[in-house]
């Protein structure tokens, strides 16, 4: 497996890079972002943070927008970034922003043509933290974090992987796709009618049978344009309420869905991944 590096940026005393590799999970190239601190070097291993990126975003959203590479640096926190789907002109798309690229939604596809290239869920749990730990200097202690249709992938993926996870976090997360117009367009294209495969993927649904889970902190901007038809935090809430779940939801006044409400408060997700990875 070799990995190209495309961009090289020093940044508060660590650096960030650009990786394009060969994904035999999704059959395609695929870009990655990671940014390693400063304390990170061959003797001294770092844990990381996997961020999952929203509708329309690649690995470079986050890394540009959410002024989280200060926080890491002071923290020694290494933070990766994948994109948000397989790409590339052999790669099936629509012409829609919310279905095939830019648009994985973080699940393994069933349906054709997208069940080729569209297994984002096996990419982000299996493929990319194998090639992390191998090749850059960090540790295998890691935990998750994302923002709309990526806090929808992180939740999802904490819940079903939670040996794997430290901690778990999220932005205006997609928390309950099989109800809301984004998740049930995205989980009947790629995984078919049968809603009893959509549950595999649904953060309430997940959570409905359990009384405990991975400690998670849930960020809501409360003027989110997305909020009441696609977001469904209320139901999150009464799950988390009714089972007891130790799920901290803050409700923000005033913030909006963009990277704007996600600068404001990255500093409290990243310190408290960096208190569950053991750094605090
Ligand atoms: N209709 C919107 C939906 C896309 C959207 O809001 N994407 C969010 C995630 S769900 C985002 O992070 N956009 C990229 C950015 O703000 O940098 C658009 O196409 O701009």
């Amino acid at each position: 497996m070799t990995i190209e590096n495309l961009s090289a940026n020093k940044s508060f005393g660590g650096w960030h890079k650009q990786y394009l590799h060969s994904s035999s999970v999704l059959n395609c190239p695929m870009r990655f972002a990671i940014y390693l601190p400063p304390q990170a070097s061959s003797e001294h291993k770092v844990p990381v943070l996997y961020w999952l990126s929203g509708l329309t975003c690649t690995d470079e959203n986050f890394m540009q927008k959410a002024g989280a590479l200060r926080i890491a640096a002071k923290l020694g926190l290494a933070i990766v970034a994948p994109d948000t789907s397989p790409r590339g002109d052999e790669v099936p798309d629509d012409e829609a922003y919310d279905l095939g690229q830019g648009a994985g939604f973080y699940v393994n596809a069933s349906e054709a043509p997208w069940d080729q290239n569209y297994r984002m869920f096996d990419y982000v749990n299996t493929e990319l933290p194998a090639i992390i730990e191998s090749t850059f200097p960090v540790t295998n202690q890691k935990s998750i974090a994302g923002h709309s249709m990526g806090g929808h992938g992180a939740l999802v993926s904490a819940l079903r992987h939670s040996s794997q996870y430290r901690s778990v976090s999220a932005f205006s997360p997609i928390a309950h796709p099989g109800d809301c117009p984004w998740g049930r367009k995205a989980l009947s294209a790629y995984l078919g009618k049968d809603r009893g495969q959509w549950t595999q993927y649904d953060a309430v649904q997940l959570l409905c049978d359990q009384r405990d889970c991975l400690p998670a902190l849930v960020d809501q901007g409360q003027d989110d344009e997305f909020l009441v038809e696609q977001l469904k935090i209320d139901v999150l809430e009464s799950v988390v309420n009714n089972n007891g779940l130790p799920i901290n939801i803050r409700r923000h006044a005033g913030y909006d869905h963009s990277y704007y409400f996600i600068a404001s408060f990255i500093e409290d997700h990243l310190t408290f991944h960096a208190e569950h990875l053991g750094l605090l």
